[in-house]
């Protein structure tokens, strides 16, 4: 049955949806294969802000806008290099930004699992875009592939050590070295993405998988995010999980009754908490 999806706001770039626990964010940029400008930044970002502290959305889906006039698809084809300037990318307020890095650090914190559902091209900045996703569903026309060197520009960030996570130190240091693309099947095959699935399936497999995780527990979820962004992500990732500690720690008997205590001025029973073993 297909999802019946609700607008949230309109937006210049990108379409924002809901339905159930599920947010779904389209780059709507066909034309330029969905490359994104400071503006189409500026909007994903306000819309992952939005599901994230939407407290019914669990799942995000994260996709582009296809297929253009000339029947090719693409998830986003990274920065909009008819903008590109000194120094970033310019649009309307003349500042050069590389804000899609304010994106990737959302996606990558936000207690909330992102899924990159990716029909035809995730190159350049939009290959570091699915990267960055928990989770990447691909269509069976999906292409995958760096271009910085070709075309002067790098990701030393999550585009290049967590894809050397991903996939190895050595296939990582080919995609990025010789700038190739690479089919499905092949990102399949060296765990870039996690399922592969006609393009006509696409959304129905991201709202399957949604659905399943909706099903979860959403604290243990969240635990286990920012577990396995801690063991990578240095001291913000410890900040994360410990942040995670404290929440729930605010949430037991015994923070509340030394929070009491420090607020009536009086001595908390301490006497009522185990030392658990
Ligand atoms: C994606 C392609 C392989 C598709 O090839 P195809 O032959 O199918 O299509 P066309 O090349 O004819 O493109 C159709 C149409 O789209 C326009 N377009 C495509 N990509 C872009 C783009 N990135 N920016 C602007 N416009 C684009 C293209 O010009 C055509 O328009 P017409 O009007 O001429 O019809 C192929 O298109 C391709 O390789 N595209 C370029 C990919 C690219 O160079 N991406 C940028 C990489 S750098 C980057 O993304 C980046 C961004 C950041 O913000 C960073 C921040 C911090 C660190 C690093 C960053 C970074 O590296």
């Amino acid at each position: 049955m297909a999802t019946s999806w609700k607008t949230v706001k309109k937006y210049t770039d990108i379409q924002y949806h809901k339905s159930g626990g599920i947010a779904r964010i389209t780059i709507n940029r066909p034309e330029k294969r969905n490359a994104f400008r400071p503006q189409t930044v500026v909007e994903m970002h306000e819309a992952l802000l939005d599901a994230r502290e939407d407290q019914k959305i669990g799942v995000v889906l994260l996709t582009g806008a296809g297929p253009a006039k000339d029947g090719k698809y693409a998830f986003c084809a990274g920065g909009d290099q008819s903008v590109r300037g000194h120094g970033g990318y310019i649009d309307g307020d003349g500042v050069p930004r590389l804000n899609i890095l304010d994106v990737q650090k959302l996606i990558r914190s936000m207690p909330k699992i992102v899924i990159a559902l990716v029909a035809g091209y995730a190159i350049g900045g939009g290959h570091v875009l699915h990267v960055i996703c928990d989770l990447t569903i691909a269509a069976d026309n999906g292409v995958f592939g760096q271009v910085g060197p070709k075309m002067g520009s790098f990701d030393g960030g999550f585009g290049s050590s967590y894809l050397a996570r991903l996939v190895g130190q050595k296939k990582a240091r080919e995609i990025w070295y010789l700038c190739r693309h690479y089919s499905a099947a092949e990102a399949l095959e060296m765990g870039l993405v996690n399922k592969v699935v006609p393009v006509a399936q696409l959304e129905a497999e991201g709202v399957a998988w949604a659905n399943d995780i909706l099903q979860r527990s959403p604290l243990a979820i969240r635990c286990l995010k920012s577990a396995f962004n801690a063991e990578l992500d240095g001291q913000s990732g410890i900040q994360e999980l410990s942040g995670n500690a404290t929440m729930l720690y605010y949430m037991t008997e015994e923070a509340k009754e030394f929070s009491s205590a420090q607020r009536e001025k009086r001595k908390p029973n301490a006497q009522k908490f185990p030392w658990l073993p």
